[in-house]
C-alpha cells in the first residue's frame, strides 16, 4: 500500500454514526486501565498490591499504558486502511520496544499489545467498511483481512517462555487463539459479560464475573510457564468453583476472590493472558458503547 492511500485513509472523517481511530485507540487504553483497576484479580497486579509480581506495580502498568496510546489508534488507522499483516506486525514490535523502555525492560504488556492491537485494526475495519463496532462485526473483520496471515503466524516454533511452555503442553498459544478468531474472549468472555448485566450486577462485578469465565477456560502460558498444568488446571477449577458458588453476585464474593487470589500470590501464578482478554472484552463493550 502506497503512503499516499494510507495518508488518505487516516485523513477520512469517521463517518457521522462512526468512531475514529482516535476515539477506538482511546478505548483500547481505557479498557486497560479498567483491568488494572479491577481489584483482586487472582495473582495480578492492581492499585491494591502487586499480585504475583515482585518486579513491578501500578505504576510500572500505568507508564507502559501510556507509552502504548499512539499504537492504538495507529492500528485502528491501518486497521481502516486493511493494510497487509506484515505492517501490523511492524508497529506491534514497535510498540514492544515502547512498552520495554517505558518499563525499564519489563514486560507488562505484550500480550495486549497483540490482542488489544489486532482488536483495534478490526474495529477500524469493520467501521472503515460497514459503519459497525459490534462484537461480531469486529471478528468478522479481523478473520476476513488477516485470518489467514494469523494462522501462518501461529504455525511460527515460539520464542517466548510462555509460548513455549505451551507448546510442550499442547496448549493454544496467544498466537493459536488469534488465528481461532478468539473463541474464549467472543464465545466465553462477552456472553458472561451479558449474563451478569441481566442479573443487574455492578460494573466491577460485571467484570470480575467475565475475568473468572476466562481463567475456567482459557490456555494462559503465563499460568503453564510458571506453575506448569498442575498451575494451570488448579486455576481452571478455583474459578470454575467461583462461578459454582454464584461468582461475583454471591454475598461472599470480595472474601472469596481475595482468598483466591492469596492462593495463586502464595504459587507465584499470574495469569497474564487473562488479564489480557478481560481488558479486551472491556475494550469490545466500550466501542460497542456500552457501559
Ligand atoms: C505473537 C506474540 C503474542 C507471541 O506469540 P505466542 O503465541 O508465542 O505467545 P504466548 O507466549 O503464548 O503469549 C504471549 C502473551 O500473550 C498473553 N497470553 C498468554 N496466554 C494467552 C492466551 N491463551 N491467549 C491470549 N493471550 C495470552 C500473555 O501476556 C500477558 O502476560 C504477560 C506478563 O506475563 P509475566 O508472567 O508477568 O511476565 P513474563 O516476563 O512473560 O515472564 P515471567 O515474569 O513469568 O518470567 C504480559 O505480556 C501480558 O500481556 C503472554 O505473555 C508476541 O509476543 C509477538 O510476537 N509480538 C510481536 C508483536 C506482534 O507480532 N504483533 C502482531 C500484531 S499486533
Ligand atoms: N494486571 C496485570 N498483572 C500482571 N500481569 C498482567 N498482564 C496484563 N495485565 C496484568
Amino acid at each position: 500500500m502506497s503512503a499516499a492511500t494510507l495518508r488518505a485513509a487516516i485523513a477520512a472523517p469517521a463517518p457521522a454514526w462512526g468512531l475514529s481511530a482516535a476515539q477506538i485507540g482511546r478505548a483500547a487504553t481505557l479498557a486497560l486501565h479498567d483491568e488494572l483497576a479491577l481489584a483482586p484479580k487472582p495473582g495480578l497486579v492492581s492499585f491494591v498490591d502487586s499480585g504475583s509480581h515482585d518486579d513491578m506495580d501500578a505504576h510500572t502498568f500505568m507508564r507502559s499504558l501510556f507509552s502504548l496510546r499512539r499504537y492504538f489508534v495507529r492500528m485502528a488507522e491501518l486497521g481502516a486502511a486493511q493494510v497487509p499483516f506484515a505492517e501490523l506486525e511492524r508497529s506491534g514490535i514497535a510498540a514492544e520496544a515502547r512498552m520495554l523502555a517505558a518499563t525499564g525492560g519489563i514486560n507488562t504488556h505484550r500480550g495486549a499489545i497483540f490482542v488489544l492491537g489486532l482488536l483495534c485494526a478490526a474495529t477500524g475495519a469493520a467501521q472503515a467498511l460497514d459503519g459497525r463496532r459490534d462484537a461480531d462485526a469486529v471478528r468478522e473483520h479481523l478473520r476476513r483481512h488477516w485470518g489467514g496471515a494469523l494462522d501462518a503466524r501461529s504455525q511460527r516454533a515460539p520464542t517466548l517462555p510462555g509460548g513455549i511452555a505451551a507448546r510442550r503442553h499442547g496448549l493454544r498459544s496467544a498466537s493459536q487463539e488469534a488465528a481461532l478468531g478468539f473463541p474464549v474472549l467472543f464465545e466465553t468472555a462477552l456472553p458472561a459479560w451479558d449474563d451478569a448485566r441481566r442479573r443487574g450486577l455492578s460494573a466491577q462485578q460485571v467484570r470480575l464475573d467475565c475475568f473468572f469465565s476466562i481463567l475456567a477456560v482459557l490456555d494462559d502460558s503465563n499460568l503453564a510457564h510458571r506453575g506448569g498444568l498442575e498451575g494451570l488446571h488448579f486455576a481452571r477449577r478455583a474459578a470454575r468453583a467461583f462461578i459454582e458458588q454464584g461468582g461475583a453476585g454471591q454475598p461472599g464474593a470480595p472474601a472469596a476472590a481475595w482468598s483466591l487470589h492469596r492462593d495463586f500470590v502464595a504459587r507465584h501464578l499470574s495469569p497474564g493472558g487473562c488479564a489480557d482478554l478481560l481488558a479486551a472484552a472491556c475494550f469490545l463493550r466500550r466501542v460497542a458503547r456500552e457501559p
